[in-house]
């Protein structure tokens, strides 16, 4: 433990211990705090499905809107995730994300990143940042990551990103331009496949407050014990994440773990908690963890879509009144952030707590 507390010395800002300075301390066992309890181990994988639905955005005209419905109410209703494609985001671009990621965490020493450091005594601040709750008696999950402020424009500061390689603040704010308007899209897709007008669900949410988060998980010594990143559903309205070849994201089905297999070019759509509460239940948010790979780091890029923070939110009128009432309670997005971040996320434990 010595080591490990040696290697992980170059955190400053809170004294967090990044993994990745534990995992290149070449340690055969991960530290107690990252051991999860039998019960959320990540255990053998589902038999039943090969990978989450995939819907083609491509000939995206008024002609093949009716398909595109039709083929993302089953996957937003049975599953809360699937993958697009054909969605019109250059390929290049998402590559060139991912690569400018990698080269942060894998080219800047760590006595770099952490100038980078988030503020570790409040949640989801902007930076550096290992640890995604404040609160000690959680188990710890093996992921560093980065945190960007992006939308509105008014929160976003690339001066507070990372300086290399020289391109990586240019190449953030573009996909996060990319990734609003593709958001934009689907939730309008997303309302039509429900009846609903289509700016239906982006007008409860309001104005997009966006954040990108690079995920690094360093290899681990013990998959087995570990997890990446704990099972949880997204706060916000949409999350919009791509990955690399590795692989680890597995989406609850059924009460069993689906890996999400890398689709070359693919970016995959995960409904969070708001747009579940705004559809009054007919989508379901998706739970969704990762797993920790023994010889290979994984990068993945989650771009979270969410209301402000004093937006009110409440089941679509259109979806909850007559025969069908409103199944969740209204909340402040604020309100549901703060306790989110208190209690955690244990799966959807948050939501399951406004439902009527
Ligand atoms: O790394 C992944 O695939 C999952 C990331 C994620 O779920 C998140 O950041 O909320
Ligand atoms: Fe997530």
């Amino acid at each position: 433990m010595a080591e490990v507390a040696a290697a992980a010395a170059g955190s400053t800002a809170g004294a967090a211990m990044r993994v990745q300075s534990i995992s290149q301390s070449g340690q055969s066992r991960v530290p107690p705090q990252y051991v999860q309890p039998v019960q959320t181990r990540p255990g053998n994988r589902a038999p039943g499905f090969d990978n989450i639905p995939s819907v083609d955005l491509s000939e995206f005209n008024p002609a093949s809107r009716d398909r595109v419905r039709e083929e993302i109410g089953p996957a937003c209703r049975d599953w809360g995730a699937f993958h697009v494609i054909g969605h019109g985001v250059p390929p290049a671009l998402l590559e060139r994300v991912r690569a400018v990621g990698r080269a942060f965490f894998e080219e800047f020493p760590m006595e770099e990143k952490v100038k980078y450091a988030c503020d570790a005594s409040s949640a989801a601040t902007e930076g550096y940042g290992s640890r995604m709750l404040e609160n000690d008696d959680v188990v710890l999950d093996w992921r560093d990551y980065f945190d960007h402020h992006s939308l509105p424009l008014s929160r976003r500061n690339p001066s507070r990103w990372p300086h290399h390689p020289p391109d990586y603040r240019q190449v953030v704010a573009e996909y996060s331009d990319q990734m609003a308007l593709l958001a934009s899209k689907l939730l309008g897709l997303i309302s039509e496949s429900l009846g609903l007008p289509t700016s239906c669900i982006e007008d409860s949410v309001g104005e997009f407050y966006q954040n990108i988060t690079i995920s690094f998980y360093p290899p681990c010594p013990q998959p087995d014990l570990t997890l990446g990143l704990q099972a949880h559903s997204d706060m916000g309205a949409v999350t919009l994440l791509i990955q690399d070849d590795v692989g680890g994201l597995q989406v609850l089905k059924d009460g069993e773990w689906v890996m999400v297999q890398p689709v070359t070019d693919a970016i995959v759509v995960i409904l969070a908690d708001q747009t579940e509460i705004i559809t009054n239940g007919a989508y379901r948010s998706a739970e969704h963890r990762a797993i920790t790979n023994g010889s290979r780091a994984r990068l993945s890029v989650a771009t979270f879509h969410d209301p402000a923070k004093s937006k009110r939110i409440s089941p679509a009128s259109g979806l909850a009144s007559g025969s069908s009432p409103p199944r969740y309670r209204d909340v402040v997005y604020g309100d549901y952030v703060s306790s989110w971040y208190t209690k955690g996320p244990k799966g959807k434990r948050n939501l399951d707590g406004l439902l009527l």
